[in-house]
């Protein structure tokens, strides 16, 4: 069983963990005075709890490549871990993984060495460390001992001497005062930021320029908006569900304590536990699915359209999410949906999740071709077409851990000319009159306005029409904070969701 006192309650004063206040971009809890150990060496556990022990595995595994969402669910199941001390193993690992950066600037002042020199499996038990100092609400000496008994049992009794002197050398300063030392030689304000909010400085500068180019903040405040955003990005964000309309899994939702999200009309949030054990969830009439994913399907089935409104298709489909959603909506109206993917495997997650809508007699087909050649190879064909871009996915910093530590600025020359082909293909299979929406994952402007912009240029038969008023509330109400027009930019940190991009262009 983990270490940590009883949930809600804060340990010497800090506060709650994992709801930091939001807009102070704080990086680690502050917190009172330190406890020291009363254990002696020989009366520590020599072998690694199981919850520490999973997160530890999850570790080494994403440092080889994997994903911590996939890769930890596997590790709790071949742990047996559940309930409390899954909770604990889910924080633990991915807090470790988005607040490396810091953390390795501590280890590396704590320990008086460069963490390039530190064995890698020794760094992520260094890691895990430092999480559970410096923001949660274990105790000193539990964490210590805790994490000394992990590099004992991984990686040897040496490991486990090193590891107890940098941890303690950790613990004897309190979170502000680590962040304030490790930031102090950065001159330039974004960098320190960075530094501060475990961030690569390429990102939070791209993410800044992100929010002055959608009017998010003025060049004026635009590092405290940026300290908001990154600090969302290190904050587990809700758990949101999407009812697939027309399937009737709205009650059994309610049933199981689940609410309707104001922000959507197709969203409810989960207060906790698996959604895999709901039974809408099981059968495909709901999912987990952002709310921001879910405005981006909702946006292009409610843009006005003159003439038929019988063919739909989503580009690029895999794996799923909004084609789910769409399959639904394109049901209830009696349209059809093509959901087609480049990849065969991601095109089989489609087909599962486009069981629940088949089932129901909707029409949904899915396909696996590159969407690039659709266009040629089925002009003016569809009424409604999504184009939901691969990206860098950096608008969903806080769902996937490890992704800003894998992306690089390289990404986006690679992923510029699929993005242009891609919608260019789009509007080719688009019927005059037909729309498209043109959604990333990504806030940042070279997957955005620029990719519009570019295949905009010398046209004249494609108009950018406003998409801000398809984005509307459980109330019917527009979204604020989306930014001028005639796109729109939803924001972690503003909306709780991804920083989803769209944006609705109109065939003539
Ligand atoms: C951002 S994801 C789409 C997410 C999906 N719409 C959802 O909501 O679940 C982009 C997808 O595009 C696919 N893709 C990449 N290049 C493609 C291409 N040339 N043609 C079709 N799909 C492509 C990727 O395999 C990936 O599954």
């Amino acid at each position: 069983m983990a270490d940590r006192p009883e949930r809600g309650r804060s340990e010497r004063g800090r506060p709650e963990r994992g709801r930091p206040e939001r807009g102070g971009g704080g990086g680690p809890r502050r917190r009172g005075p330190r406890q020291r150990s009363a254990q002696r060496p020989a009366e520590r556990a020599r072998t690694a709890d199981p919850a520490r022990d999973v997160a530890f595995q999850t570790l080494t595994a994403v440092s080889e490549g994997a994903y911590a969402n996939l890769e930890l669910p596997r590790q709790l199941r071949r742990a047996g871990v559940s309930g409390r001390d899954a909770a604990f193993a889910t924080e633990l690992c991915y807090g470790t993984v988005r607040m490396q950066r810091l953390y390795d600037a501590v280890i590396g002042a704590a320990g008086n060495r460069p963490v390039d020199q530190i064995d890698p499996p020794v760094l992520d038990v260094l890691r895990l460390g430092c999480h559970q100092l410096l923001a949660m609400r274990v105790p000193d000496h539990a964490a210590v001992s805790a994490t000394v008994a992990l590099a004992r049992q991984h990686v040897g009794a040496g490991a486990g001497g090193f590891v107890n002197a940098v941890l303690r050398r950790v613990s004897e300063a309190d979170p502000d005062t680590w962040t304030e030392r490790v930031t102090a030689p950065l001159t330039d304000e974004v960098d320190r930021l960075a530094l501060r909010e475990s961030h690569p400085g390429w990102i939070a500068r791209a993410l800044r320029a992100a929010l002055v180019g959608n009017a998010a903040a003025t060049p004026g405040t635009a590092t405290q908006t940026l300290a908001a955003l990154l600090h969302a990005h290190n904050t587990p964000g809700p758990l949101t569900l999407v009812a697939r309309p027309g399937l009737g899994a709205e009650d059994e939702l309610g049933d199981a304590g689940a609410t309707p999200a104001t922000l959507v009309p197709t969203a409810w949030t989960l207060p906790g536990g698996d959604p895999g054990g709901l039974a809408p969830v099981r059968d495909g009439r709901a999912a987990v699915q952002d709310a921001g994913s879910q405005l981006v399907a909702l946006a292009l089935a409610g843009a006005p359209l003159d003439g038929p409104d019988e063919q739909w298709l989503d580009l690029c489909a895999g794996p799923g999410g909004k084609a789910g959603l769409l399959a639904a909506v394109a049901a209830q109206r009696g349209a059809a949906l093509r959901a087609n993917e480049v990849t065969a495997h991601r095109a089989e997650l489609v087909r599962n999740t486009l069981g629940a809508v088949l089932a129901n007699g909707g029409r949904a087909e899915v396909t696996v071709e590159d969407g690039r050649e659709v266009g040629a190879a089925e002009p003016d064909r569809y009424d409604r077409v999504l184009v939901d871009a691969p990206c860098t996915g950096l608008g969903a910093l806080r769902r996937r851990p490890e992704a800003r530590w894998r992306r690089t600025p390289q990404d986006l020359t690679a992923l510029g000319p699929p993005q242009r082909d891609l919608l260019r293909s789009a509007l080719a299979a688009t019927r005059p009159g037909g729309v498209v929406v043109y959604a990333t994952c990504s806030p940042h402007l070279a997957e955005t306005h620029f990719v519009v912009n570019d295949v905009l240029k010398k046209r004249t038969d494609v108009t950018l029409e406003d998409v801000r008023p398809l984005l509307l509330d459980r109330a019917g109400e527009p979204l604020p904070g989306t930014g001028p027009g005639p796109w729109a930019q939803l924001w972690s940190h503003v909306h709780d969701t991804d920083s989803m991009f769209l944006a609705l262009l109109r065939k003539h």
